[in-house]
């Protein structure tokens, strides 16, 4: 018999490698004598470190070197964080594994001892104008700037007090168990105060639609992160959003019901919406509700 490997495309980071490892552990769980391979690939993204990913190609720069491996069956799968997937994968892949999603919220980092509040200005750490429109809301003494690097680089520049603060996911710190350093408080931030971005929290696994493994994938596939994650990435298409646009979109399914949070900038206001509907017209919920909002410019 022929001897089986999957094999398994992921960056380099440390949380991408713990984010594969969970794919890894899912998939064992279910096919526990294959051999599985992981294929570190580097993406454009991580080698351009020193500009903001909206001058060189968005999110696809993340995502292209994945799509071509599978392409050329060089790998059977790639596992993604699905916020950092472009709207519009290559003709014949797809998302077709998606696992249990952990906390979607963000969290504000600071310093033990550091109050924002009483600072006159207070300088926080992020590249993401979601983050930085709606946390200027709820301080208002913030001054954004941009972050880039992986999240252990963004703590350490917090550590050496480069910044009074800065804002992660907690799905990613959670991951890579960097949510108790004693040196630190964690603020998490509620998600009508701070809507999450599409996909958040959720971890992605794409490839070929018509792969041998399709049935592996759908069994360890999480069938609340999978309706969530289609709705907030159908409304992000409808937005036509590109990476560097602040829209937020959070959905949360429930046995029977979905609800979803949805913010837009717009002329320097943020236009928020939530709503809850039946769980089987989802997309049509947040149809209207992008609608709704683009209206209203
Ligand atoms: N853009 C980087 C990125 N992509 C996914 C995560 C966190 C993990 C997740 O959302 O599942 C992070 C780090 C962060 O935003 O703090």
């Amino acid at each position: 018999m022929k001897e089986k490997k999957i094999r398994i495309g992921t960056r380099g980071s440390k949380l991408a490698l713990v984010q594969t490892e969970l794919v890894i552990d899912a998939m064992k769980q279910v096919l526990p004598d294959l051999e599985y391979e992981i294929v570190i690939i580097q993406t454009t993204g991580d080698k351009i470190l020193d500009k903001p990913l909206a001058e060189f190609g968005g999110k696809a720069v993340f995502v292209s070197e994945f799509e071509e491996a599978l392409l050329w069956d060089k790998i059977d799968f790639a596992v993604h964080s699905a916020k950092d997937m472009p709207m519009e994968l290559s003709e014949g892949l797809d998302i077709v594994g998606v696992l249990k999603r952990d906390d979607p919220k963000d969290v504000l980092i600071t310093q033990k001892g550091t109050n924002i509040h009483e600072k006159s200005t207070a300088l926080i750490g992020t590249s993401s104008l979601r983050r930085q429109f709606q946390i200027e809301q709820l301080y208002h003494n913030i001054e954004c700037h941009p972050i880039r690097g992986n999240v252990n680089t963004r703590l350490n520049k917090l550590r050496e007090g480069q910044y009074d603060g800065i804002i992660l996911a907690a799905a990613g710190i959670n991951r890579l168990k960097l949510n108790q350093e004693s040196d630190f408080q964690y603020k998490y931030l509620d998600i009508d105060e701070c809507i999450p971005a599409g996909g958040q929290g959720i971890i992605a696994i794409e490839g070929k639609k018509n792969s041998e493994w399709v049935s592996l994938c759908e069994k360890i596939t999480d069938r609340n992160a999978k309706i969530e994650l289609e709705i907030e990435r159908r409304a992000l298409k409808y937005f036509n959003a590109g990476c560097h646009e602040p829209i937020g979109v959070y959905a949360k399914a429930s046995e029977n019901q979905i609800t979803v949070w949805m913010m837009k900038e717009i002329n320097g206001e943020i236009v928020r919406k939530k709503e809850t509907g039946n769980i089987s017209k989802g997309l049509e919920l947040a149809r209207a509700m992008v609608n709704n909002i683009m209206e209203s410019i």
